[in-house]
């Protein structure tokens, strides 16, 4: 029988700031989200984070560490002009969120410029966003990822697939209309529930043969259209690994850039002991096998595996700290360890 949904933990930002500020702050950035002519002033005064055909612009400091800088709209106003382009542009940025000082913060997107023109003029260089996600710290990765998923979706969301005609957009970049047939479309995410599956002393991990050598990841699936997240969940486990998960747990959840935007539900989930031969299906992973404690422990120690003289990695890791996935595989051996 499954057990209802529980949350295991009390987010830092439940507890960490002041109501007041905190709804002030939201009533604003929905009132610059909804409202075009607050979102045009927003902008006037706002944060602008540069992309290059969907790269986000990382600038490295002195001390070797890398920023996400936030430009002023008089700067990208100044950048484009000294590129020849129309300062005009800068009002296709896409609002993402506001500071902790109602400060708006918005995407741009400048793919359609030299790279190196604007990289030279900005003191920075434009990264592909895994690589950003490692180089980055803590709060600027989701940050960033939200900025590259609005800017993805504006991009491919052109079109209207009832009528064929050019949608558009409003000023925040919060939705996209086709004034022909009054559809109104909102950014996409697809659900995806991730697990970690206990047997009570071991953790299942599986790979797909796209993952790096030698890493290994809770398991993950995409929920189907009317699925509740229990239900896919249980669907997953038994149609990658052949086991029937008996109890689950709710742990936390993430947006997920990668490949396009998902939205990670994260749980723990228990099997019977008496129960875990795992068959995998080898059309969706490549292996899936029980890792002990120990075996665990040390993989979340690899901060960067070790690799032959072809670039492959020569041990067992799992993902790096920025993915959800390593939350659940490091909660998983807190428990153990609370257990013994
Ligand atoms: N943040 C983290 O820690 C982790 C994140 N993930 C993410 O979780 C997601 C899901 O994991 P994965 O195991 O690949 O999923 P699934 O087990 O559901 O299998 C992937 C298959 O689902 C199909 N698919 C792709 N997109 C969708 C969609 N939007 N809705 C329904 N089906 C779809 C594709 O099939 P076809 O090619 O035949 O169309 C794809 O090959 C991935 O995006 C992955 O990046 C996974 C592990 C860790
Ligand atoms: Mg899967």
């Amino acid at each position: 029988m499954l057990q209802p949904l529980r949350i295991l933990f009390r987010p830092k930002w439940m507890v960490s700031r002041s109501s007041a500020s905190y709804v002030s702050r939201m009533r604003h950035l929905n009132k610059i989200k909804e409202e075009d002519e607050a979102c045009r002033a927003a902008l006037q005064s706002g944060n602008i984070f540069l992309y290059h055909k969907l790269a986000p612009l990382l600038r490295r400091t002195d001390s070797g560490i890398y920023q996400l800088p936030a430009l002023q709209t008089k700067d990208v106003e100044e950048i484009l002009e000294k590129l020849g382009e129309d300062k005009e542009m800068v009002k296709e940025s896409i609002l993402i969120n506001c500071t902790e000082q109602n400060e708006a913060q918005f995407s741009f997107d400048v793919g359609a410029i030299e790279q190196a023109a604007v990289e030279e003029l900005c003191r920075g260089t434009f990264v592909d966003l895994r690589k950003a996600f490692f180089l980055l710290r803590g709060s600027e990765a989701p940050l960033v990822a939200r900025g590259q998923a609005l800017l993805r979706w504006h991009q491919t969301n052109g079109f209207c697939s009832s009528t064929g005609q050019p949608t558009q957009r409003n000023q925040s970049g919060s939705q996209r209309v086709c004034h022909s047939s009054g559809i109104t479309y909102y950014p996409k995410m697809s659900p995806v529930v991730i697990v970690l599956v206990s047997d009570g002393k071991r953790c299942l991990l599986g790979r797909q043969s796209t993952f790096p050598r030698g890493m290994y990841s809770a398991l993950a699936g995409f929920c189907d259209i009317g699925e509740t997240m229990e239900e896919a969940l249980r669907r997953e486990i038994a149609e990658e690994v052949g086991l029937e998960v008996e109890s689950i747990q709710y742990s936390c959840s993430q947006h997920w850039p990668f490949p396009q935007s998902s939205f990670m539900v994260a749980c723990h989930a228990t099997v019977n002991p008496d129960k875990t031969h795992v068959s995998v299906d080898k059309v969706e992973l490549e292996d899936a096998r029980w890792f002990s404690l120990e075996e665990v422990q040390e993989a979340l120690t690899i901060k960067a595996p070790p690799r032959n003289n072809k670039g492959e990695p020569t041990v067992f890791w799992v993902p790096p700290s920025y993915a959800i996935a390593n939350r659940l595989i490091q909660e998983w051996a807190n428990q153990q360890h609370l257990k013994s």
